[in-house]
C-alpha cells in the first residue's frame, strides 16, 4: 500500500515539476480549462467531450514526455551532440504535431456550436 501512495507522490511531483517550470505546459492547462468552460457552455454531447478530453490528454502528455527526455538527455550530456539534437527535435515535433492536430479538432468541435 505504501508503495502505491508513494508513486503516486512521485507521479504528483512529476505534474508540479512540469507545471511549474514549462511555460508551455501552464499554456495548455490554461487553454484546457478555457476549452472545458466552453465546452460545459455549448454543451457538448457524450462523444464530443471523450474527443475532447482525449485531445487534451494528448498534448499534455505529450508536453510532460517531451519534458522527461530533455531532462535525461541533460543527464547524459551537456556537450553539442548530434544525438542529443535527434532526440529532443524529434520530442520537440511530436509536441508540434498534437498541438496543431488539437487545434483542427477543437475547430472541429466548436465551429458550428458556435457559429
Ligand atoms: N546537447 C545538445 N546537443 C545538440 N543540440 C542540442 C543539445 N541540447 C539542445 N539542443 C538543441 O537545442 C534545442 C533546444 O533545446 P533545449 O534543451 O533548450 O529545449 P527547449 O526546446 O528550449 O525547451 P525548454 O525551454 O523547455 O527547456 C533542441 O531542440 C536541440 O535542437
Amino acid at each position: 500500500m505504501k508503495k502505491l501512495v508513494d508513486s503516486f507522490k512521485f507521479a504528483f511531483q512529476g505534474i508540479l515539476y512540469s507545471f511549474n517550470t514549462q511555460r508551455n505546459i501552464r499554456i495548455h492547462f490554461f487553454i484546457a480549462i478555457i476549452v472545458l468552460i466552453l465546452g460545459i457552455y455549448v454543451r457538448l454531447s457524450h462523444i464530443e467531450w471523450i474527443l475532447l478530453l482525449l485531445t487534451i490528454s494528448i498534448v499534455v502528455t505529450s508536453e510532460m514526455i517531451n519534458t522527461s527526455i530533455e531532462k535525461t538527455i541533460d543527464l547524459v550530456t551537456e556537450e553539442y551532440k548530434i544525438l542529443a539534437k535527434i532526440g529532443k527535435d524529434v520530442a520537440a515535433g511530436a509536441v508540434l504535431i498534437s498541438s496543431i492536430l488539437s487545434v483542427i479538432i477543437g475547430v472541429l468541435i466548436f465551429y458550428n456550436k458556435i457559429f
